[in-house]
This record gives structure tokens, sequence and C-alpha cells, in this order.
């Protein structure tokens, strides 16, 4: 129970002689560097030391040390000094911690724990706590009953830490480890360590072997505990160790601290002085040291118990006046604590803090004893504040008093809606924007479009022309493409003959296009095929026509010529060349059975009324065609039998065998995809229509030969009776309507329906 008024927290540590001050120091830096808000305070014997607080307390020694021998820590001989604590009722909470103990970070939370009595446990023994960071709540009752048991040495390991286990045996709240954790060089529980690592908050080097004792090559591995002693040499190194002496400001204290740190002190000059002690009886006495050596350039006027720990619990007796300090009478005695130095902490003087000599000391113990402010010249605050050029990232966390990372980037803060009142969606939204589709103009554009590219400026004439062309481009008839929404498609361009220009002659594209300049690279090339200068082929491919073209005439199966001139004779075709692009006069042209008479639809500039096809007699321009049968007497699928017929009976003849006759074929599958397709207007009947089948083992020609051996891969059958066993063909692994079309492409299945009209768009549209 804190003493009414007391509001202050405090870090107190325990000092009972110099041999700790490194630990003490480092401690208090590692808070500091840790960035705590708290006060630091120690608790010395000797008047030294650099805390916001300097408290003197009385040594209370265990005059019973048995149990001391036992754990061979007879140095902690007074070590029931720490009862002091308790006594310190000026503050309201007090984290108490071991002079051997290096913070990771400031454990400010630990302030805010209500229970009077808080530790973690030992690691030699978990069932006890360690008295190395307790938490307390400062109050007389627990101080003297305290004191009570540390003058009868009730302690079972003779020190602090038996004591207050026994006297807070049910009243500890236990802290988490991470607060104090004890490394052991033998014993590492290297999984925990690696798990927990990120969450430590302090460590503690228990025992004998504190690291300023053993030098910073002690422990250079990579244990965890190599880890942990190397966190207290980083806090040490950043406010002690000087790298450069040229650069590296003075400090005071600072050779204090490395003389009583093994290793590091570094005399200036290479002069050996040998050190003039008073020994605790007033008399000089030179001091070797076995570990240390002593090179001050200057010596310190003062007096200080160097010793070490068996050395100085050895040497210490009753009778030495200057430890008989429980006399040692204090202004703030008992709970007052004198304050020394403000906020320059950690710069403030450690050798202003230790006082001269014993004589001078004695002295002292008569006066009032108050914290001397430090010399002139050592009271100037090393203020540079920590940098990030100090710091070292890998042992340390980042300096408190540096700026963060990225401190003036510009910052925007957004905050939100202050407005409690609900969302409350409008009435009626605005109508969306009406009519957005282009209006295609009613009036056909009498101006052509301007050209966008530059070829359709300078397009060439084309040179060849059809017949039919002329005729149309002047009737207007619209092809079933137009009707899909595209009323240009069809529109004359600049080349295309216009109604009113003159009957275009066909030409014979078989000579480069004369209108066009010679220079022109795409005009240089010959367009001729291989048969109009080889003989030999121009004769196959004459025979090969001429057989066929009687056979077609005279076939059974062929429908009316639809020449009104009637049947050809062998000299007319004579007269044609075999050029591929000498097409047959329209007396020659046969009708191919499969070509369906276009279908007349509505014009889409109107004013055209119905053209051909089904009603194409309303059509006056347009001449009936003979031998066209009606959309109406038109099967498709008939005339697709009838063709292939008749082309199977012509190769037949002509691969030699002539009695044969074509029904001798299986039957095979229309085209894949074709099998539904039908004329619009005519409803069909399914029927299997024939294929031609060629045979290979022929009499024909080598020239023949030679061509259809280029298909051997391919599973046509040699004779009929093969053909008759292999009926099946593979099929494509598409559907569409027949071999024009590439898989994957669109094809009309059905008649393009008009657009809906502007009365049917707005109850759509809405
Ligand atoms: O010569 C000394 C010896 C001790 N101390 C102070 O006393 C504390 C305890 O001594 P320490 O050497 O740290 O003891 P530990 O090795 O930590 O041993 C354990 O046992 C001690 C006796 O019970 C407890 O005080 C410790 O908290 C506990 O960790 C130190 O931290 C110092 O604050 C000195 O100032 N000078
Ligand atoms: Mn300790």
């Amino acid at each position: 129970m804190a003493v009414p008024g007391a509001e202050e927290d405090v870090y107190l540590t325990l000092l009972l002689n110099d041999t700790y001050l490194p630990g003490a120091l480092v401690l208090a830096h590692s808070l500091r560097d840790g960035g705590t808000t708290k006060k630091l305070g120690v608790m010395v014997i000797l008047d030294s030391t650099i805390y916001d607080y300097v408290i003197p307390v009385p040594r209370i020694r265990n005059e019973f040390p048995a149990n001391l021998s036992l754990m061979n820590r007879s140095d902690l001989q007074s070590a029931f000094t720490k009862i002091n604590l308790w006594k310190q009722t000026s503050f309201r909470k007090i984290v108490y911690i071991d002079a051997d103990v290096v913070a990771y970070r400031a454990p400010d939370e630990l302030f805010d724990i209500a229970q009077p009595f808080s530790a973690t446990p030992d690691i030699g023994w978990p069932d006890i706590f360690n008295t190395g960071v307790m938490v307390l709540t400062p109050n007389m009752g627990d101080y003297y009953a305290l004191m009570a048991m540390a003058e009868r040495g009730i302690s079972f390991d003779g020190a602090d830490q038996g004591l207050l286990n026994m006297h807070f045996k049910n009243a500890c709240n236990r802290l988490s480890f991470t607060y104090n954790v004890t490394p052991s060089g033998h014993y590492q529980y290297i999984p925990a360590y690696r798990h927990f690592q990120s969450s430590i908050s302090m460590v503690h080097f228990i025992g004998p072997n504190k690291p300023w004792f053993q030098g910073r090559y002690a422990s250079t591995g990579n244990s965890p505990y190599d880890e942990m002693v190397g966190r207290w040499w980083a806090v040490y190194d950043r406010h002690y160790r000087v790298m450069s002496p040229s650069i590296t400001p003075s400090k005071p204290g600072r050779e204090l601290v490395q003389y009583l740190t093994k290793g590091e002190y570094q005399p200036r000059r290479p002069q050996t002085i040998q050190v003039q002690h008073t020994n605790t009886t007033g008399e000089p006495y030179s001091e070797h040291r076995h570990d240390r050596s002593l090179h001050f350039e200057q010596l310190p006027s003062f007096h200080f118990h160097h010793k070490q720990p068996e050395q100085y619990a050895a040497e210490h007796h009753d009778n030495d006046p200057y430890h008989h300090q429980q006399q040692h009478h204090v202004e703030s005695q008992p709970g007052g604590p004198v304050q020394q130095s403000g906020p320059e902490f950690p710069s403030a003087s450690l050798s202003s803090t230790i006082k001269g000599t014993q004589a001078e000391a004695r002295k002292e113990q008569e006066q009032h004893h108050r914290a001397q402010p430090p010399p002139p010249e050592q009271k100037k605050p090393e203020s540079r504040p920590v940098t990030f050029s100090d710091w070292d990232a890998q042992r340390h966390a980042p300096p408190t008093g540096a700026k963060p990372e990225a401190a003036n980037l510009p910052a925007t803060v957004y905050e939100m809606s202050q407005d409690p009142t609900p969302f409350v969606p409008p009435v009626r939204y605005p109508s969306p924007p009406k009519d957005m589709w282009f209006e295609v103009p009613k009036e056909r554009p009498t101006e052509k479009p301007k050209s966008i590219f530059p070829w359709e400026t300078h397009r060439p004439r084309p040179s060849r022309v059809f017949a039919d062309d002329s005729s149309r481009a002047g009737l207007n008839i619209e092809t079933p493409s137009t009707a899909t929404g595209e009323p240009w498609a069809n529109a004359p361009s600049e080349t295309q003959p216009s109604a009113e220009s003159s009957v275009i002659e066909p030409v014979t594209p078989t000579t480069p296009a004369v209108h066009v300049t010679s220079s022109d690279p795409w005009t240089s090339f010959t367009r001729t095929n291989a048969w109009d200068e080889v003989p030999e082929i121009e004769r196959y491919v004459g025979a090969m026509q001429k057989h066929r073209r009687s056979k077609s005439l005279k076939s059974p199966g062929s429908i009316g010529m639809p020449s009104p001139g009637g049947a050809v004779n062998e000299s007319e075709w004579r007269q044609h060349g075999t050029k591929l692009t000498d097409f047959p006069s329209e007396a020659e042209r046969p009708s191919l059975p499969v070509t369906p008479a276009p279908i007349r639809r509505p014009k889409f500039w109107g004013g055209g009324g119905p053209g051909i096809g089904d009603d194409g007699d309303e059509d006056p321009l347009l001449p009936h065609a003979e031998g066209v049968p009606r959309q109406t007497e038109w099967d498709p699928v008939a005339q697709l039998q009838k063709l292939a017929k008749q082309q199977s009976e012509v190769l037949l003849q002509k691969l030699g065998g002539g009695a044969r006759d074509s029904s001798d074929l299986p039957p095979r599958p229309l085209p894949y995809g074709s099998e539904e397709l039908t004329s619009p207007t005519y409803v069909a009947q399914s029927a299997k229509v024939l294929s031609p089948q060629p045979r290979r083992n022929s009499t024909s020609s080598g020239l023949m030969r030679g061509i259809l051996s280029g298909d051997e891969s391919t599973p046509q059958s040699t004779t009929t009776a093969d053909t008759a066993k292999s009926t099946t063909i593979a099929e494509p692994s598409y559907t569409g309507p027949g071999a024009t079309f590439e898989k994957g492409e669109g094809y009309m299945q059905q008649e393009t329906p008009l657009p809906p009209s502007e009365e049917q768009r707005d109850v759509l549209d809405s």
C-alpha cells in the first residue's frame, strides 16, 4: 500500500560498490534508450553515481552468511540491502532491477500492475521467483517484516532472494519470464529463445560472471547467451566506448567506467602509474590488479573501492567507518530521495559523484549530505543526441532521440464524416439520356463519305467486271447480305460502274491492269497460270473440262441448260482457252443445280418493291431466268444428290469403269453440319447424298495417277468393294453449314429479323 500522496514511479537498482557500476550504468542507459518516461533511481551505499535519484541507503548485511557460501556468492553478503526498497515510500510504484540487467526496451507497463508485489520465475528453481526484477509498492509494513527476517538471517540462500521468497511466498504475482530472462552459459533452451526472442524486455546476467567482468571477447559466439551478452556490450559501446579519440566527444566518467570494465581502459599515455589507494583503515597501499591495469592519465582524486567480488566481500568488515552508513543521514531520509541530475542524463558526471578521500568522506558524513553539483567544466551536458549513425541496428532498438524514418513525408489527414443522419436516397433519379443510337439517315447521302485512308483516294479501277454487275448496279438489287444492317455494303464505290456509266465490257484479266502505271510493283508480276504456258498441262486440263462438260450436258441428272441457244457443240468449247479466267459464255454455262434463286428482300432504301425470287415476277426490270426453278419447287437435298450422282458417274467413267454406275457406291452422309440446312422456303425431306469415290488403281494416264498419288494419305478407298467396307468417314470437329466456313466462324442460321420499330424500341429500352 503506497503512502498517500506518493504519486511518482521509479526504476530502482542497487549499487553496493563500484564494481557493479558498469552494470548499473548500462542498465540505466538501456532503459533510457528504450524510451522510458519514468524516473531512474539507484540505491547506493557508496555515494556515487548518475541517476535521477541517488538514494543513500544503509547497508543491510547478513550476519549469518553460511547459506551464502553454499552458493559460493559471499559477495552477496550485503544483498539484504535490497530491503531498503520497501522503505522508499515516496514512490507510488517501484520497478526494481538488478544492476546486472540490460533492458531491450523500457517496460513501463510494469508500473500499471496493481498487485503490491510481482516477480518472475527463477531459472534455477522455477518454483521461486528471481529477485533481479521486482515490481513493488513500497510500504513500511513489508519493510519491517523483512528487516526482522534479515536481522535473524532468515534466508534459505543467505541473500535477498531466499529471504524475499520466504516472505512473499504466497503473495507474489508472477510476471512473464520475458521481463527477466536469465540466460545460462551452460543450458540454453534455444528453441524457446528463438520463439520468444522478439518479446524479450530485459535480460539478467545472473551468477558471478557479469559481462563487464568477462570482457568483450568472452562471448563472441552466436548462441542465445552470446547474443544477449552482445546486447549488453552494444549499450556499453554506445555510451562508453571510444572508437576514435579525436572525434569522440569527451564524456565525464567514461574513463572510470572503462576502467571498471575488463579490457576497456585505454590509457592516453603509455605511462604506468602506481595507484595509491588508502585501505579501509586509512593506510595507503599500492594495488595490483590481476585483470585490469590502472593507467589513468590523471588519477581521479577520489576514493573508491574497486575490488573483485570475492576480494570485496573478504575485506569488508563492520568497523570500516566508511561503510557504516546507517548513521549517514540525508536530508530526505527516510523516504525522500536526493534529486541529483535532471534531464541531462546520461551525461552527468560520474567522477563528480564519487567523493574524494576517505577523510573527506568521513567529514562529509557529518555534514548534510547533498548531491554535489558537477564541476563547471563537467557540467556541460553532452547534448549530442543519439543518432542513427551511432545505432547498431543488429543489437538495439532504434534510438529514441532521433527522428523517425520518413518523418518529413507530407501527410494528409482525412476525417470521418461527423454527420450522424442516415443516408436517404432521392425520390427519383433523373432519367437516363434517350435516343443514344445512331440515327440512320432517311435519304441516301449524295456525297460519298470523306476518305480516311490513302488507298481510298488512289484506288485503281477494277479490271474485271461481271456482266451481271452492270445490270445489278442499275437495278439496285439487294443481296441477302445487305439485309444484315449495312445499307451501303453494296453501295457503288468510285470505281464501280454506276448506273449512268457506259456499259463496261468484260476484260480478260490475264494481262496486267492497263490503268495502272507500270512502275507499280503490284502490276509487275504476271498473272498467268502454269497451264497457260505449259502445253501438256493445258492439254490435260482442256481434256478434263471437255469431258466433264459433255458428260454434264448429257447427264440424265442434269437440269436444263439455261441457255436459250440450246446445246453447245464441241467446236464451241474448243474456241475457249483453258485459262482459269476464261469464263464460259452464258450459253455455255450450266446452271449449277445447287444454285439457289436469290430471295428478294425489301429494299432498305425503300421504293424498290419486291425484286426477284418467289415474287420476282413483279419486278419488271429483271427477266425471269429460264430453267431456274422457283424457290418453292427447289429441293436442295435432291439437287445435291443429283449432282453427286452425276459427278460420280463422270469419274467412274473416266477411271475406266465404263459399265459402272454410281448406284453401287455406298451412301455417304452430307457434309457435316449441312444435314439440316434447307432452303428457307422449302420443307425438305432428309436424304443421303452420294459423293464421288475416285479409284486409284485405274488405267488412267500417268499424269492422273500422279495427281491422285498425292492423296495417298487420305482414307479413300481403292475399289468399290473397299469403299463398301469403309462406310464411316471421320467427322470434322465442328458443326457448320459447310466446308467454306471456318471452325468457329459465325454463320447465319436464320433470317435476320427486321430492326425493331421506333415504338418497339421505346418499349424495349424502357
Ligand atoms: O558486489 C556487488 C554485488 C551485488 N550488487 C548489487 O546486488 C545485485 C544482486 O547481485 P547479483 O550479482 O546481480 O546477483 P545474481 O547473480 O543476480 O544472483 C541472484 O541472487 C541474488 C541474491 O539472492 C539476488 O539478489 C539476485 O537478484 C539473483 O539474481 C546486483 O545486481 C547489484 O545491483 C552490487 O552492487 N555489488
Ligand atoms: Mn543480478
